[in-house]
């Protein structure tokens, strides 16, 4: 019974030629950067120190729109057991995965490819598994463990969020208490993500294809693999991983929050060629009902819920396969 969903199959829908089978990855390898690392623990010294660390986190958010953090408050423990349950259960039988009520989770939850793709470059040869917070609970009794551990790490992750976007806050001299009010813990979300070996070269077929993302901020935990990559400059550079630390990235949100201060950053993963590569991603979202705004003037945005925002990112993504973003709401 296979476990792997027909990508090549959607990939020679979607490219008519012959694919290349990547020979010599080097080739098109690209430069490998170290985020910028946050202590976060320096927070819970003097004052000093903590103004340090509150000043580098902001640099890093609007240079690099990314950066990693240690002593961050969740566990190696609960880290590694994530992995271990997403390896678990991204090796059930494809049949199974693509069930109605997989999980006990709402249809649409477990996801391959990318059904709005119209060429090769819009692909993701990759799986996932969207779960949002308001659904852990429901989560099929008989795979205890996979939830117990989503609940873990998904409440630490909820907090770890809500520290991080009161600091980058207070930074831009905003002193709200907005994420309090508009991100409770079940608004966000959570997606596991699953790299197959992928036989193609990585300048035809991505693991993930390029994107920002759509939330406040993203908390990734990925294994040593490596594969992801971001666009600083107009360059791609290859993040090097780090097993101590997480990644933070700004998204779309907090980009229009900061009028612009922090970058939501472009960023892709290539496919392994040989091994599986596993990651989780926490996707900090407010309601829907919740109204975004830029702090700083001139305002660059016009006001929107983030309702109006999932809406219109799917409309764009259903007419052209390729998301617009926040651009859609510049003045
Ligand atoms: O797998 C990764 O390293 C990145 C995942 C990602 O960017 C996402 O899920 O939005
Ligand atoms: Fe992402």
């Amino acid at each position: 019974m296979s476990i792997d969903p027909p990508f090549q199959e959607a990939c020679n829908a979607l490219f008519k030629g012959s694919l290349v089978r990547a020979k010599d990855e080097k080739l098109v390898r690209v430069e490998e950067c170290e985020l910028p690392l946050i202590d976060m623990n320096c927070l819970t010294l003097g004052h000093k120190d903590r103004e340090k660390c509150m000043k580098q986190m902001a640099q890093a958010a609007s240079e690099w729109g990314f950066f990693q953090v240690v002593n961050h408050g969740i566990s190696q423990g609960v880290l590694q057991s994530l992995i271990c349950e997403q390896i678990k259960v991204f090796h059930e039988p494809l049949s199974k995965k693509t069930k109605e009520n997989f999980l006990n989770l709402p249809s649409n939850s477990y996801r391959w490819g990318n059904p709005d793709a119209t060429c090769l470059r819009q692909f993701s040869w990759s799986e996932a598994l969207h779960i949002s917070l308001a659904d852990i609970s429901r989560m099929d009794g008989y795979k205890t463990t996979l939830r117990s551990t989503i609940e873990a790490f998904a409440g630490t992750a909820a907090t770890l969020s809500q520290n991080l976007a009161e600091i980058l806050a207070q930074n831009l001299g905003v002193k709200s208490n907005y994420f309090r009010q508009y991100c409770a813990p079940y608004t966000s979300y959570l997606r596991m993500n699953r790299y197959p070996p992928c036989p193609f070269s990585s300048d035809q077929v991505y693991g993930l294809m390029p994107h920002t993302d759509s939330d406040f901020l993203t908390i990734l935990y990925q294994d040593q693999i490596g594969g992801l990559q971001l666009k600083k400059h107009g360059r791609w550079l290859a993040v090097i991983p780090n097993p101590q630390s997480l990644i933070i990235n700004i998204g779309d949100l907090f980009q229009v929050f900061s009028n612009n201060v922090y970058k939501s950053m472009e960023h892709r993963v290539l496919a392994p060629q040989r091994v599986e590569r596993f990651s989780v991603a926490f996707f900090y979202c407010p309601s829907y009902d919740a109204v975004i705004q830029s702090y700083g003037k001139p305002t660059m945005y016009r006001k929107f819920s983030f309702r109006e925002y999932k809406q219109q990112i799917q409309k764009d993504v259903q007419a052209t396969g390729d998301k617009v973003g926040v651009s859609r709401f510049l003045l």
